[in-house]
């Protein structure tokens, strides 16, 4: 039996839009093993069926190196939220790569592997640290006129039909930070954002000056990191290019940007959102956010959370 474990991510980490990603500690596990009959087990049965993000992942990598699909029954354990920000999707199509790779032996690389889940999940932010674990930012080199996010499509129907193999051609360029020392609590609403509509709220130019800016902030910002400087990543975690259109989806937003501002801790939204996502280097700090939000949104979920050091882990059982 072949076990995969995927961190949870946060992606764009606030002026890092499409780019800049984190891998928490907070693992789905998908486990495969050889059956006489192909099951899908503990997910919601709308996912049940061969239209699996997990398995869709396994078929084009399978597809990929002209391997036959083998018939196996595949298990989820997860409770990462859909829809919400934390990277669900990607930690699914992570895991079916990752169960093919080990079930083929193919020792793909995880610069390989990171190719290949770019082709469904359409931006690399999510991909690269549920894959590599840490912080990562990451570009593809523009050899192509290919739209980005051309295969990213509605719920449950089957991307992986859409995905040729050889789009997973494309090279990126990837660079990992280690976030040690820094902690997160991610504020989980109880309500979702999902990804393609909150990319519908994205304007489709940004100003020449505000991205000079941002470049300046990302740019301190991967420094701060670094130094492990909690008040200039702070000082960065100013972005024009995302949330101030995805505001509108989560109506809580202000009201916890303001709290971030009265502590200077950095903060952003989580992905497409719904989460937000605090930084800190105190767990107490976090501890004292996290209660007084607990007070004026009791329905939210509340998790402090490690970064991963490590990305997806396979076990052979
Ligand atoms: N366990 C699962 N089995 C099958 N499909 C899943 C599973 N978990 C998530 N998905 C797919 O991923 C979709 C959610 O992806 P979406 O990109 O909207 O959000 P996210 O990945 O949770 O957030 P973000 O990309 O902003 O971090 C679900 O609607 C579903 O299609
Ligand atoms: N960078 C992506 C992450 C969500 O998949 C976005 O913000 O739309």
């Amino acid at each position: 039996m072949i076990r995969v474990l995927v961190p949870a991510t946060s992606a764009n980490c606030s002026i890092g839009f499409d780019s800049l990603g984190m891998a928490l500690e907070w693992r789905s596990v998908f486990t495969f093993e050889e059956s006489e009959e192909f099951k899908v087990t503990g997910c919601d049965p709308e996912f049940a069926n061969e239209n699996n993000l997990v398995v869709q992942a396994f078929r084009l990598t399978a597809q990929t190196f002209g391997k036959k699909m083998p018939v196996f029954h595949m298990h989820t354990e997860t409770d990462i939220p859909l829809a919400r920000g934390l990277g669900s999707s990607s930690a699914c199509v992570v895991g079916g790569i990752e169960a093919a790779n080990a079930w083929f032996d193919l020792k793909l690389s995880k610069e390989e592997m990171l190719k290949l889940a770019i082709v469904l999940e359409g931006h690399p932010d999510n991909a690269a640290p549920a894959l590599m674990g840490g912080m990562t930012a990451c570009f593809k080199i523009p050899d192509s006129k290919k739209k980005p996010n051309q295969f990213k499509s509605e719920n449950n129907t089957d991307r992986s039909q859409n995905a040729k193999p050889e789009e997973a051609k494309d090279e990126f360029i990837h660079s990992l930070m280690d976030i040690d020392g820094f902690i997160a609590l991610a504020v989980i609403p109880d309500y979702e954002v999902s990804t393609p509509e909150a990319r519908k709220a994205l304007p489709e130019k940004v100003l020449l000056q505000e991205a000079a800016a941002q470049i300046g902030r990302a740019l301190v910002f991967r420094e701060a990191i670094t130094a492990g400087n909690e008040k200039l990543l702070y000082t960065c975690c100013e972005d024009v290019f995302h949330e101030p259109y995805r505001q509108k989806l989560i109506k809580e937003y202000g009201e916890l940007k303001s709290l971030a501002d009265q502590y200077e801790i950095p903060f952003w939204i989580s992905g497409s959102g719904s989460t937000m996502l605090y930084l800190s280097k105190s767990v107490e700090q976090l501890e004292k956010v996290k209660e007084e939000l607990k007070n004026k949104f009791p329905n939210f979920g509340y998790r402090i959370l490690k970064p991963a050091r490590k990305g997806a882990l396979v076990e052979y059982v």
